[in-house]
């Protein structure tokens, strides 16, 4: 059992984890003791006040940590000119010096949150980054959570103490502590103190206890204060190969991928710096929603993207069938698009003339046909065999201008030699009557040109997509306006693999822009350094709160980043680069991801070094995955690890209860996850006729936005639905957000199952869950899915 300081007692409750913990209130617990309660044996008012002070001390050493950086900023700023190499080395200062500026403000919230007692009268402090004593022998005075010295913070039990005696969770607000949390693992000084060491299954409960229930604000916070064993194991597994984090909903498996994320970069800076990570996540609401995480983990340089975002250049915003972007998503589409490609490597029905100067010559379709064979027989992408098609057709050409010319009117052998060829060759070359018809033999194309190409012709998809059934090309066909879906990325990114990358022209190009920046950038930079009174000099007087100009030149950088390739951060470069081989690759939702969007991910990531949570009980897309193992056997065979997530800490058990029907029906195998907690509170359902289903809906939101306070109701609702409701909705209670991508620090957010994938709220509202299942061949994972986001309260309309 816990003891505690400044913790309401009826929320002290924690059993093991098989028996969730029962609490009465529904959040924080930051507030003094109540009067008339016993005052919890535990830390006392004095131990408020030492921790107080070495928590103010750390603060202290933050804001020097940063004075410090920021006076090197401004030195790398002021120190203009050069040589390119000098400036080069000077745009590296001051970008990590702006990066630890930027990580340093990010963990001002809960700098430290525990410390540990150890056996041998030594104390560590944990907290969100490491800080080292200035003084005397550099000991560190605060460790990083990942440090491995900090790991039993997370790992000590009673049964196992791994050296510590005590372990205590510090919370804080701002910069003042307001409570403390004692774990003693030493069972003999348990017992003497008549409480319990900490309990079986959970770490720091009354921590946890806090976070699990605090009101949710809309976006994600970290759970670096509260990391549970089962979950230390995934974050800290070894970086090589394919891991997968198999849970039931609310078990961690977001919180879990991002605090690995931090761990990997933290634990191997070296290679994952230069090489990046990225994370995918399954839409861009839900990448807004957990963005925060990693900043407040002090690490702001992994990639966060959909799949739909992973080329370059391409917005993917439009709309289409689920069967259709499962259609799309299939494996057939490598062929189709392979044949599409090759449907444009023609050759001619009919001789083609071509007329140079006073010369015609003809151009046979067997000689088209034989240069096309040779060209495809060397294995090139389209694109790359390009300059192998023109050399074939040009010695065909140039052959038949010499055997005109150069014919002996005896019959004796051709009167040119090879040097006479290679002049016939290099004009014939430079003729555009010729080029004109060496493109469209076998013109260059881009990716978008072949994907939409094939999509708006009935013919072309007739030849590339034969093995389709007729049903299947049609769903394909549409006008090559309207933009781009996510399912069309994969295809987009496959044709570009299939094209080959001929980029000189892009790099020259690139080149020359970052020359014009550099050039652009000095000037500034001169300009700023020439314009600064002597007084500015001094940088205490630079620190009165005025914008200095060199303020300006940082935010003047940060945007040159964004232009200038040598600038740019490992994230930014990655971004912009469809080819880039990751470090790591994590994703997340991963049972959603389709058989086309799983060779993206693949070739980002070569190394195979890989993390993948996700369920697949909870898989709404079409193509989605209901096992790993096919999803992961192509590309590594059996050489993948799985982790299981087993424990619920978002969804009461009271919650779980009626999930779990949804996944019995789903397959009578799959178990739902354990609570960690019960709420005392069933969720309630109510069938109403259809024509008082908006009306009902309001009063219900009405309803639940009271009941949770600070909190926030999620409204789930069957996508043909969404329109009807929403008008409803948002006239009767304009606060409602809702459409493409709902603004999820509202109060209340109306939205579909697929946008509610991953999201969580205190109370949420399912909306005609027969209608749901009904929607989609894979609706009953949809309910379930919809079942399982609420954190507090879950009140179900039922229609007819
Ligand atoms: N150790 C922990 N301490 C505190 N809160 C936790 C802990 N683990 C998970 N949570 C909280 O539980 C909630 C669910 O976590 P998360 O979203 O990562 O689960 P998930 O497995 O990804 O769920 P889903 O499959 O439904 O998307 C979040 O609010 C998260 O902060």
């Amino acid at each position: 059992m816990s003891k505690q300081s400044g913790v309401s007692p009826d929320q002290r409750l924690a059993e093991p984890v098989d028996e969730p913990i029962r609490h009465a209130a529904p959040s924080g617990t930051d507030g003094p003791v109540p009067a008339g309660q016993p005052r919890p044996t535990g830390p006392t008012a004095d131990d408020i006040v030492d921790e107080q002070r070495y928590v103010t001390m750390l603060y202290g050493r933050l804001d020097e940590l940063r004075t410090h950086t920021d006076r090197r900023l401004r030195a790398a700023l002021r120190n203009v000119g050069g040589t390119q190499q000098e400036r080069s080395q000077r745009d590296g200062t001051v970008r990590m010096y702006t990066d630890h500026i930027e990580r340093l403000g990010a963990v001002e919230q809960g700098l430290c949150f525990g410390r540990l007692d150890l056996a041998d009268g030594a104390r560590r402090y944990v907290g969100r980054i490491g800080i080292f004593d200035t003084a005397g022998d550099h000991e560190p005075v605060l460790l990083d959570w990942r440090a491995p010295a900090a790991r039993p913070f997370y790992l000590a039990t009673a049964a196992a103490p791994d050296g510590v005696r005590r372990r205590r969770h510090i919370r804080t607000r701002d910069r003042e502590v307001v409570g403390l949390d004692d774990e003693v693992l030493d069972l003999a000084e348990a017992g003497r103190a008549g409480t319990g060491g900490a309990s079986g299954g959970l770490t720091g409960e009354a921590a946890l206890l806090a976070a699990v229930t605090a009101s949710r604000t809309g976006r994600m916070t970290d759970i670096v204060r509260t990391i549970q064993a089962e979950q230390d194991r995934v974050i800290r597994a070894d970086l090589n190969g394919v891991l997968v984090v198999q849970g039931g909903p609310g078990t961690g498996k977001t919180a879990v991928a991002l605090h690995r994320a931090a761990y990997l970069l933290y634990t191997h800076r070296q290679i994952l710096s230069t090489r990046g990570v990225l994370l995918v996540g399954p839409n861009a609401t839900f990448l807004r929603y957990i963005s925060q995480v990693l900043p407040t983990l002090a690490e702001t340089g992994v990639l966060l993207r959909t799949v739909g975002e992973l080329f370059p250049g391409i917005t993917a915003t439009r709309a289409e069938s689920a069967e259709v972007a499962e259609l799309k998503g299939r494996l057939d589409m490598v062929e189709v698009l392979a044949a599409a490609i090759r449907d444009r490597e023609r050759v001619p029905d009919e001789p083609i003339e071509i007329n140079i100067e006073r010369d015609s010559l003809v151009l046979d379709p067997a000689t088209v046909a034989t240069a096309r064979d040779r060209v495809r027989r060397t294995g090139r992408p389209h694109n790359l065999a390009r300059p192998l098609f023109d050399i074939e057709i040009i010695h065909a050409l140039a052959d038949q201008l010499a055997e005109r010319i150069g014919a002996d009117p005896l019959g004796g052998e051709n009167l040119l030699d090879e040097a006479d060829l290679a002049e016939f060759r290099r004009e014939l070359r430079g003729e555009p009557e010729v080029q004109a018809v060496l493109d469209w033999l076998w013109p260059v194309l881009t990716p978008q040109q072949v994907v939409a190409g094939l999509f708006a012709s009935e013919e072309r998809l007739a030849v590339a997509a034969a093995g389709l059934g007729e049903e299947d090309r049609a769903a394909l066909r549409r006008e090559p306006w309207g933009g781009w879906s996510p399912a069309d990325v994969p295809l987009l990114d496959e044709a570009a693999e299939l094209l080959g990358q001929d980029d000189r022209a892009a790099q020259a190009r690139a080149a020359r822009q970052r020359q014009a920046e550099i050039e652009y950038a000095e000037g500034v930079l001169e300009i700023a350094a020439g314009s600064k009174s002597i007084d500015f000099e001094d940088e205490a007087d630079a620190e009165d709160g005025m914008l200095d100009i060199t303020d300006l030149l940082v935010a003047d950088r940060l945007a040159e980043r964004q232009v200038d390739g040598e600038q740019l951060t490992t994230a930014e470069r990655a971004a912009a680069d469809r080819s880039w081989a990751f470090g790591h690759v994590i994703v997340d939702e991963a049972q959603e991801l389709s058989p086309m969007a799983w060779r993206v991910l693949m070739r980002r990531c070569p190394s195979r070094s890989m993390t993948l949570v996700g369920d697949v009980a909870q898989t709404g897309a079409l193509a989605g995955a209901s096992s790993w193992w096919p999803v992961l056997e192509p590309y590594v065979g059996e050489r993948w690890r799985l982790e299981e997530l087993t424990v619920s800490y978002r969804t009461p058990s009271e919650i779980l209860a009626v999930a779990a029907k949804v996944l019995a029906e789903i397959d009578p195998m799959l178990t739902p996850p354990r609570a960690v907690r019960d709420t005392g509170e069933q969720p309630w359902d109510a069938r109403v006729g259809g024509a008082e289903l908006a009306g009902r809906l309001v009063e219900a939101i009405r309803a639940e936005a009271a009941g949770v306070g600070a909190g926030r109701v999620g409204v789930i609702v069957p996508a043909g639905l969404v329109d009807e409701l929403g008008r409803a909705a948002t006239e009767a209670e304009p606060e409602v957000a809702l459409g493409d991508d709902p603004e999820l620090t509202s109060r209340v957010v109306l939205l579909t199952v697929a946008q509610a994938k991953g999201l969580e709220f205190d109370s949420v509202l399912v909306v005609d869950p027969d209608r749901i299942v009904a929607e989609s061949p894979r609706g009953r994972s949809d309910l379930y899915v919809a079942l399982t986001r609420a954190t507090q309260r879950l009140g179900i309309l039922r229609v007819g």
